[in-house]
């Protein structure tokens, strides 16, 4: 992979994806621009990875043959009208933001362009990402592959339907914060218990990690999963009743109803 990458924006989504790139060693620091108006944010992503920065988002527009535009939705209509000047047929614009569909992405460039539409998340950071793409009528079979092969540096990557992509936030997206409160919650229950803080944190994240492998490896229903753990009469019925009796999956369900809802109507 020798083309130009170009992030525009480098805040907690895209320096998780320029990190995950590099430290993968599939994507050359040489290749990776960013800018940020946070010169601060860039200094610190150049110092840690040694990639290059532009002083623009014209300049990445310029530079750069695939565009990732990793800043907020309400700043996509700004950036887009700074540099739809520069954005040929040549080159790919991939968005990463939530509630902004490829139609709408379209109507701010007022010409054909070639738009992946994706979502990543922050495990991107530590190669765990989990991501979706998809892509308008004017990109190629082979842009979706390629940027699918960029995203797949850091972690798993698959292309979906545009319209099953709020439902992919919910899952994926923004489902890292549901997954870290889970973390904070079993590791408050261990101090509760007396269990020094640091080691809650660890005994918390491995019995996840270590739960999640096992659902993905073991091709086995996590309900059967569940029931493997809970001796009759034993400890792990009594959490489980009380999880049942507090609403815990229905909590969880309706938290990604409203997630998915957001992220179909938000402007
Ligand atoms: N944070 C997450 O877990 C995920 C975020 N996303 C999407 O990623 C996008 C960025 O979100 P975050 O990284 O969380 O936000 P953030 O606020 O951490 O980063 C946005 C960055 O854009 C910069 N910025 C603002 N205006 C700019 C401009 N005109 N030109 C250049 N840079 C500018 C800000 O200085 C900031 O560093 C959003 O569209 C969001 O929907 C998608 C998946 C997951
Ligand atoms: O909260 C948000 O809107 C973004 C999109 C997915 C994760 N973070």
């Amino acid at each position: 992979m020798c083309k130009k990458i170009g992030f525009i924006g480098c805040g907690n989504m895209g320096s998780a994806m320029v990190g995950g790139m590099i430290k993968s060693g599939n994507i050359d620091k040489n290749n990776v621009i960013i800018f940020d108006r946070s010169t601060e944010k860039t200094s610190s992503l150049k110092e840690r990875y040694g990639i290059n920065v532009g002083k623009s988002s014209v300049d990445i527009a310029s530079a750069s043959d695939i565009i990732i535009l990793s800043v907020k939705p309400n700043i996509y209509k700004d950036v887009i009208e700074e540099i739809k000047g520069i954005i040929d047929e040549n080159k790919i614009i991939v968005t990463i933001a939530a509630g902004q569909k490829i139609t709408d992405v379209e109507k701010m460039f007022k010409k054909p362009v070639k738009i992946i539409r994706t979502m990543p998340n922050t495990p991107a950071l530590v190669g765990e990402g989990m991501s979706a793409l998809c892509k308008n009528q004017l990109a190629t079979e082979q842009d979706l592959e390629e940027i699918k092969e960029i995203f797949e540096c850091f972690g798993e990557a698959e292309v979906i339907k545009e319209d099953l992509i709020d439902a992919f936030i919910a899952v994926s997206g923004s489902s890292p914060a549901y997954v870290f409160m889970f973390i904070e919650a079993l590791a408050d229950g261990a101090v509760l218990e007396g269990m020094p803080r640091d080691k809650a944190y660890k005994m918390a994240c491995q019995a996840v990690l270590g739960s999640a492998k096992m659902v993905m490896e073991s091709n086995e229903h996590p309900a059967k999963l569940r029931d493997n753990v809970c001796s009759p009469g034993g400890t792990t019925i009594e959490a489980v009743a009380e999880l049942e009796s507090k609403g815990f999956k229905s909590a969880v369900i309706s938290a990604m109803r409203k997630c998915a809802h957001k992220s179909r109507y938000m402007k």
